[in-house]
């Protein structure tokens, strides 16, 4: 089966490619990329106009299943990856039952490759059951394939626990993917602290809150040497200690997410669930740390901590809503219009946070990059189109979006996973 993807701009943060040519895949891998490739394939696209990037790989994503299915499934979440251009994604075991097990992690694994389209890697939960008392199987975890624990949703408060299990993953070699928010400070919070939540007579969640547990990650990585992922960041100050941490060559990487890079406080013009997630959106002063951060290298990835609840569940004040926004859908086009088109990064930029860097955090060295011999995870995206994103349309059964009617450019044509199209616009 051979497919060959003509004319488009191709983006390979690997080999640095970035202009036109043509792909060409056999099975499931990329075989040749050139100009004018003269083959018959089996199948043609033409990309004249678009680019060809790797297939996004977002790091955290969460598919509710098993036993949260009336939110989101391994197949209606791999569906909504596909539409996004997503070829690989992070599930958080924040499941119920929490994703502890060996046999749990395999299970999703199996399950993944016949009802989602997109690759699945499940991480695995730091402690049972997400209790932060007693260790999970990260062994028996790590040799099922999870790649990395977390404990996602909440932070192990208990810093000794929390120190044990990296040195189980740095000894296992996968990494920690940290959530950081110290339970004790929350204090009932729903919103980022200050004025606007003052306006809106709701408790706030200060920056302090995330600020503590990410200096006291950093600080358990390098007593440990764990890789550490730090998830959805969203203070002035992480970037701050992300840049120390690199400074000293600490294994640590940061990720954001789009709305905490667009969304501030001042988008928020009542009491209205859709705003909620966790961490909060900040003040105008940290969104512009973040985008500062993935300009200049600091942040390295862009995910989605697609978050998808039912309707009854965010059509609710702040004070009763669930935390958490889907982003699958919705993640390329936000940051093509709000970081590329803005001139924030370069498209070669967007394909490094979006897949090349996830890719190295993850050591998967056959992805993220468009390059011969590399598995043929590839998304065709197209620049030009214009339009208003709409909830509607959205193949994940969670609507729940801050961003419904927000006009965007950019849009996925084609998603393709191990040499299949396994979505067209
Ligand atoms: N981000 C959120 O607001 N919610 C996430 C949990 C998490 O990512 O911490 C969820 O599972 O719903
Ligand atoms: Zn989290
Ligand atoms: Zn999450």
């Amino acid at each position: 089966m051979k497919l060959l993807i003509r004319n488009g701009h191709v983006l390979d943060p690997f080999t640095g490619l970035d202009g036109i040519s043509d792909v060409l895949v056999e099975d499931s891998r990329i075989v040749k990329v050139a100009e004018g490739i003269q083959e018959t394939a089996d199948q043609t696209i033409d990309a004249s106009g678009s680019y060809v990037m790797p297939g996004f790989i977002d790091l955290h994503v969460h598919l509710r299943d098993p036993g949260l299915t009336h939110k989101e499934t391994l197949e209606t979440g791999g569906r909504a990856a596909a539409r996004g251009g997503v070829t690989t994604m992070c599930a958080m075991p924040n499941t119920k039952p929490v994703t502890d097990m060996k046999e749990m992690v395999a299970d999703l694994h199996r399950r993944a490759a016949e009802e989602s389209p997109v690759h699945v890697i499940q991480l695995g939960a730091v402690t049972k059951g997400e209790m932060g008392e007693e260790l999970s199987d990260i062994k028996g975890m790590a040799e099922a394939g999870c790649h990395a624990i977390s404990e996602d949703g909440k932070s192990v408060m208990d810093a000794s626990l929390y120190r044990k299990a990296m040195r189980i993953a740095k000894e296992n070699g996968i990494s920690v993917f940290a959530h950081c928010e110290d339970i004790n400070m929350v204090e009932g919070g729903v919103m980022n602290a200050g004025a606007k939540a003052e306006e809106l007579g709701v408790k706030g969640i200060s920056n302090a809150v995330e600020d503590v547990i990410v200096a006291r990650d950093i600080l358990l990585a390098k007593e440990t040497g764990v890789r550490l992922h730090l998830c959805h960041c969203s203070t002035a100050d992480s970037v701050k200690m992300i840049a120390a941490a690199k400074k000293e060559g600490l294994p640590v990487t940061g990720e954001v997410c789009p709305h905490h890079f667009i969304l501030s406080t001042d988008d928020i013009k009542e009491n209205n669930g859709q705003y909620k997630m966790n961490p909060p959106l900040r003040s105008p002063e940290d969104v512009e740390a973040l985008r500062e951060g993935l300009k200049n290298g600091i942040m390295d990835v862009i995910s989605t901590d697609h978050a998808p609840h039912a309707e009854e569940e965010k059509n609710l004040p702040m004070e009763k809503a669930f935390f958490g926004i889907v982003g699958l859908e919705t993640s390329a086009c936000l940051t093509y219009t709000e970081l590329v088109e803005k001139g924030v990064l370069t498209p070669m930029q967007m394909a490094e946070k979006m897949s090349y860097n996830p890719a190295q955090i993850l050591g998967l060295q056959d992805k993220g990059s468009i390059s011969a011999g590399k598995t043929a995870d590839i998304v065709v995206f197209d620049p030009a189109a214009e339009y208003r994103i709409d909830k509607n349309t959205f193949l994940s059964k969670g609507k729940n979006t801050p961003f419904d009617g927000y006009p965007v450019k950019g849009e996925v044509l084609y998603t393709i996973v191990d040499g299949a199209i396994v979505y067209a616009k």
